[in-house]
């Protein structure tokens, strides 16, 4: 569905030290620095996946988004999605995709979001019935309906995002961009966006290809992750394959009758210590869960065990740290 060889951009940045000698000195004659944005970047991804693309600021997340989506030009590589070279064939291409920029909006701001749609039906030329029947179906599953006739500037963020996701899909496409679509949502939003793209991933074979800093984003959604660090591809993985090799601490919550003393068990960090309750860590590759929990039921009297395994959020700061990023 998507192969990017060896994709690399560039930019010149103005050079502007502080100060207003400075600044008349780059107005009359200016400098300039290259920021290398990506470099050498390649992947591959098959139709259906559900692909979290991850970084910190900076990485170059929103510099590939762009190239795949034909806005923006790289200065070496290539990029084909179903057959196209986004930024040659634009025009063609852009009929089976979508994109949505969390930060940006692709509606027009001062009519009703109906009539934003009726545009995009003209410039995508949407048959009438393909229109209507995703107009009803969008209208539905995002809950559109009392927001259809406002016009854009008034909606809340997370009314507009739901409208941009719409907006993004009303002609049908089989590859979904989506840069950082759950921004600034409050946790209902949050859920009914990340519902919605599980629903057309499932139902209609969307491919998606998501870019956010929301790690639970990604622990709810991509079964795979691309994480990028100074313009470079650094982890192409499944969250399990993260979880093999990050996920063996686990968290182990235990309550007991009152005890006044507290307790060591061998293998395990006691992270924190209540007389009714006591939070350990442990690594489960030296230690395995039971072997704790055997040890905990001959020092106290165990009321109730939790065990948790270690948060997407954490194993990703670990990969960022493993790459010093
Ligand atoms: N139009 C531009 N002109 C100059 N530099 C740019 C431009 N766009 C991006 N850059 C630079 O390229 C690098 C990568 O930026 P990009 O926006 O792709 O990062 P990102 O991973 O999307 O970051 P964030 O998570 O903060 O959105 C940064 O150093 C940025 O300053």
């Amino acid at each position: 569905m998507i192969v990017v060889e060896g994709l690399s951009k560039s930019f010149k940045v103005a050079k502007r030290p502080p100060g207003l000698k400075h600044a008349l000195k780059a107005l009359l004659r200016p400098e300039y620095t290259m920021v290398q944005a990506l470099k050498d970047v390649s992947f591959t991804i098959q139709p259906g996946e559900i692909v979290g693309y991850i970084g910190p600021n900076g990485a170059g997340k929103s510099t590939s988004i762009k190239m795949m989506s034909g806005i923006l030009v790289p200065d070496s590589g290539t990029c084909t999605i179903m057959g196209y070279t986004p930024w040659k064939e634009r025009t063609a291409f852009v009929k089976h995709i979508g994109v949505v920029f969390g930060q940006r909006s692709q509606l027009w701001w001062d009519v009703p979001v109906i009539d934003s749609f009726e545009l995009l039906k003209d410039i995508y030329k949407i048959s009438p019935e393909t229109y209507k029947a995703n107009v009803t179906l969008l209208t539905e599953t995002l809950d559109l309906q009392a927001i259809l006739n406002t016009p854009v500037r008034q909606l809340s963020l997370g009314q507009r995002m739901r409208c941009e996701i719409a907006a993004s899909l009303l002609h049908d496409p089989q590859v979904l961009f989506l840069d950082e679509p759950t921004i600034g949502l409050d946790a209902v939003s949050k859920i009914a966006v990340r519902n919605f793209i599980q629903t057309i991933n499932r139902e209609k074979g969307v491919t998606v290809i998501l870019t956010t800093h929301d790690m639970s984003d990604i622990e709810a959604l991509a079964d795979r992750l691309l994480l990028i660090g100074n313009g470079t591809l650094l982890y192409d993985g499944t969250v399990q394959k993260l979880r093999a090799r990050f996920g063996q601490r686990k968290t182990i919550t235990a309550d007991y009758a009152p005890c006044a003393q507290p307790f060591n068990v061998p293998g395990a960090k006691l992270v924190s210590w209540t007389p009714e309750r006591a939070v350990l860590q442990v690594n489960t590759a030296e230690t395995p869960v039971s072997g704790i929990i055997a040890q905990l039921s001959s020092m106290v009297e165990l009321a109730d065990v939790a065990v948790e395994a270690q948060p997407v959020e954490e194993m990703i700061v670990e990969l960022y740290k493993e790459y010093r990023i």
